[in-house]
This record gives structure tokens, sequence and C-alpha cells, in this order.
């Protein structure tokens, strides 16, 4: 069997979660049309009798110095360099400028194995393709580059065919079940925050995040109650989410709902979701601990 961790990087929407999703078929870690929405390096783990690939799915790298992006580029760096083999994602439907450039350099001073990959290929136009794979091999060392879209499934098998070329063999690190190994909390969190965003994406770019505050179950009456805070900075911001006659809040609830109940099938579900403030919760160290749990 072989075994490889592989580290995911790409700017900020160029579709690493959404890849993530479509080969681990689970959602572990939320798309949404904004960029920036990964705040954590999540794992998603695909098994097959090849063997096992643990992928970390790192953070959009965004060229910033306010605190929130310097944590995400130190969790960028040390996951590369934790890991077997690095998947670098293109999308090559934007110009390739100065961000992709930080990567590249970047990368060229982690020794582990590059895939690269333009992915979006359901919309690039061969000019497209040839700007990329030009910008590739004037900048980066890849062991392959590759084509796929992973919105689509197509060229994804060949993307884990490649992988598995370079994974090395070894023992399997999880059980074959396994899909991720995010805490339940975490995994609930993250389904909050991504209807939240997608609801109400213009209002609210990025100052919101989700705490489970309880998970309870009830084995005798196969039950299990959540209760958990969107948390937003400002009071003022609290109504937005609520909307009005709590018609947004109601919505968020409906979208979640459905989702958390699939990781608890055979239970019946009782979502307690409520909306508070936080002054500055995204200058307030122990919150950005909480949320930049590194692996
Ligand atoms: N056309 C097309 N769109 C895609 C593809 N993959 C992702 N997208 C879209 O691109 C947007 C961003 O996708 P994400 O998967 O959230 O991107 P990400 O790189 O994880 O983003 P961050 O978390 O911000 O770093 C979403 O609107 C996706 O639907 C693809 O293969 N083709």
């Amino acid at each position: 069997m072989k075994c490889a961790t592989v580290s995911v990087i790409g700017r900020p929407s160029v579709g690493k979660s959404t890849l993530i999703n479509t080969i681990c078929e689970m959602k572990v870690s939320i798309t949404a049309p904004t960029p920036q929405t990964t705040r954590n390096a999540i794992r998603g783990i695909y098994t097959d009798q090849r063997g096992q690939l643990i992928f970390t799915d790192t953070p959009g790298y965004h060229l910033s110095d306010k605190t929130i992006n310097k944590r995400m580029q130190d969790i960028t760096i040390s996951a590369l360099s934790d890991s077997d083999i690095i998947l670098y994602i293109i999308d090559a439907t934007r110009a390739l400028k100065e961000e992709e450039e930080a990567i590249s350099s970047i990368l060229s001073k982690v020794k582990v194995p590059i895939v690269s990959l333009l992915n979006k290929s359901d919309v690039l136009t061969d000019d497209q393709k040839k700007d990329a794979k030009f910008f590739l091999e004037q900048n980066v060392k890849s062991a392959e580059v590759l084509e796929c879209s992973g919105l689509n499934d197509e060229g994804v098998d060949e993307v884990l065919i490649a992988l598995f070329k370079l994974a090395k063999e070894g023992e399997l690190l999880y059980s074959e079940n396994a899909y991720t190994d995010q805490p339940l909390e975490f995994r609930i969190s993250e389904i909050i925050r991504e209807k939240t965003i997608n609801l109400l994406t213009d209002e609210l770019p990025h100052v919101i995040y989700v705490e489970v505050a309880d998970i309870e179950y009830n084995e005798e009456e196969q039950s299990v109650w959540v209760r958990a805070f969107i948390i937003t900075e400002r009071d003022g911001q609290k109504g937005i989410i609520v909307g009005k006659g709590g018609e947004n809040i109601k919505r968020i609830r409906k979208e979640a709902f459905k989702e958390i109940k699939k990781i608890f099938p055979g239970s019946t579900l009782q979502l307690d979701l409520r909306v508070k403030a936080q002054a500055k919760w995204r200058n307030n160290q122990i919150v950005l601990d909480k949320i930049f749990r590194t692996l």
C-alpha cells in the first residue's frame, strides 16, 4: 500500500476545497464564491486499493500584512514543509500575477515533489492553458503538469494517478472509512459558517465566526442536540444575520440542519442556532488560535 500527505496550495478561489470535496466525496471543507473562505488546514482522506492520500487544504495564500493573513501564510508554509507531495492549483482564468509568483517562490524553497494542476479546465481557453503552462515551465519545478475540473469531476482520476505515483510505500495512517479527521464541532461550525456566508455574501464578507457551544447525545432516544453561535464583530451586524422577522437565520438554520443531519444518520437532530456579537474577535489571539488549529 502507498500512503502520502498532500498539501493543496493555490490562490484564494482557485478551487482547492471543491477539488478535495470531489476527491473525498464528502463535504470536508467549505466552498463559497467569495475568496478566502477556508481559514484552516483541514484534512480530507482518500483511500482505495492503491493506498491512502491525506489532503491538507491550506488556506488561500494572500499577500497582505493583516494579522489574520499573516497567520494564513504561516499555516501554508508549515503545511507545505510537512507534506510528502504538494498539489499546486492554478486558476488560469485569472491573470497569473504577483500572488502566483509569491507562491512559486515559496515552492522553490520547499523540497517536496510538486504536481501542478490547471483547474477549471471546463472554462479554460487554449490561450489561457498555454500561458499557464509557460508560467509553470518558467517558475515551478513540477513532477507533472495536469488539467482538471474539480467541479465537474473531469481529469480528477489522472490527478489521483499522479499523486499515487509519487506516494511512497507505507502503512495507512487512517482507517479505510475515514474521510476526515476534523473534530465534529469543527465540521458543524464550518457548515454553519458556509451557509451564513453564502446567504449574506454581500453584506458580511468575513466578519463572522461560528462557535459550537454544546453537542448532547441521548442514546436512549437516539437524538442529538446542538447549540451554536454565529458571532459577529459588532452589535449592528447581528440584525443582518437575523434578518427581517428572523428570515435569514431561519434559512441558515434550515440549510445547515440538512447538512448536519447527514453527520448523524438515524438520529433526530435539534439545532439551536443563535447570533451574538463579540467585539474585535479578529484581533483576539484566543479566538484566532481556536480558528487556526494547525495540524
Ligand atoms: N468553472 C469551475 N469553477 C470551479 C471549479 N472548481 C471550483 N470552482 C468555483 O470556484 C469558486 C471557489 O472554489 P473553492 O473550492 O471555494 O476555492 P478555494 O481555492 O478552496 O478558495 P479559498 O478557500 O478562498 O482559498 C467556487 O465558486 C467554485 O464553484 C472548476 O473546476 N470549474
